[in-house]
């Protein structure tokens, strides 16, 4: 941080993700999704610090341990693939979206010069990236369109594990649903996808598995039917986010989330929850996919 503080922006957390599994990480502005993605792909600034080990298969090597040139040689791109939040300082910015798209084609595919043009529309269209933009450079596209073409080059990258940082952000409805189908159609081709999304009606369209992260942890993992339908989310947070809903109550969660820095003791929801009591002065331990010492009664227990 500047000033020199340190921030623990990502804490304790844990989960698994199987091939043509697609888990959706969730959670307010600042709660440490990117951070967990940039840890993963080895792209945290220099001066930061991680602890634990996440692995690719069970006798990978720890990509939070990895060199660089190890990340950039075997993992990025090749086996553990980004859609950045920020697309436009992740493309090349000197050549044509179709440069980059031809390229990455022929590297993944082997497809020959002959067959590299209708390919490379192919990969275009897979992401709604309009054909008679190809020839731009990166800075000649709007937020939504270089979002569009990273999409493309993800897609076409075919990493067995590709990690969707906002997909959709920048996009209107119809692009939302298109892209967030194409990314689940990467899925059912076996291919494992952690997109992360503060938009809560795409991660149920996509996911199996929904992750709610607050404060730098995973407060919630639970499947997609049983946290959208019943018996529905219960940690407080979590029902929270989703009563905040406009097609639900439209009732926010009272309160600002806590600065990275100045976390309460205890679970760090405890000042904005209303079921919060002395307990909650001590760090509920995530257990059975949840860590809330007054979790929501399922419905049909209530
Ligand atoms: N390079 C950095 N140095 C110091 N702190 C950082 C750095 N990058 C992120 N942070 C801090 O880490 C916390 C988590 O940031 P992160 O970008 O992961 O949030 P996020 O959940 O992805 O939010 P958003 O939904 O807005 O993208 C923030 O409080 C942020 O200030
Ligand atoms: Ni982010």
């Amino acid at each position: 941080m500047p000033g020199g503080r340190d921030v623990a922006a990502v804490n304790d957390v844990s989960f698994d993700l199987a091939a043509g599994e697609c888990l959706a990480l969730v959670g307010e502005s600042g709660c440490g999704k990117s951070v967990l993605a940039s840890a993963l792909l080895g792209l945290l600034p220099a001066n930061a610090r991680t602890r634990g080990s996440a692995r690719l298969a069970p006798e990978g090597p720890d990509l939070l341990t990895a060199s660089q040139a190890m990340l950039s040689r075997t993992v990025r791109g090749r086996r553990l693939g980004l859609i950045p939040q920020s697309p436009s300082a992740h493309l090349t910015p000197v050549r044509t979206v179709r440069a980059q798209l031809e390229e990455t084609v022929r590297e993944v595919t082997g497809t020959p010069r002959a067959g590299l043009r209708a390919a490379t529309r192919r990969a275009a269209e897979r992401a709604a990236f309009p054909l008679d933009h190809l020839d731009r450079y990166p800075h000649q596209l709007s937020g939504g369109l270089a979002q569009r073409a990273a999409t493309a080059l993800a897609l076409v990258g075919e990493a067995p594990l590709l990690i969707a940082d906002e997909p959709t952000t920048g996009l209107d409805r119809d692009l939302v649903d298109r892209t967030v189908d194409e990314l689940r159609r990467h899925v059912d081709d076996g291919h494992g996808l952690l997109v992360i999304t503060h938009d809560l009606a795409a991660a149920e369209r996509i996911a199996d598995r929904v992750a709610v992260m607050y404060a730098g942890r995973i407060v919630e993992l639970r499947s997609s039917p049983d946290f959208f339908g019943e018996p529905g989310p219960r940690h407080p947070y979590a029902a929270g986010l989703l009563d905040a809903l406009p097609e639900r109550a439209f009732v926010p969660i009272p309160g600002l989330p806590p600065e990275l820095d100045a976390l309460p003791a205890g679970c760090a929801f405890a000042p904005r929850c209303p079921a919060a009591s002395e307990t909650c002065a001590t760090l509920p331990a995530f257990a059975g996919g949840l860590a809330c010492h007054h979790p929501r009664e399922a419905v049909a227990d209530a």
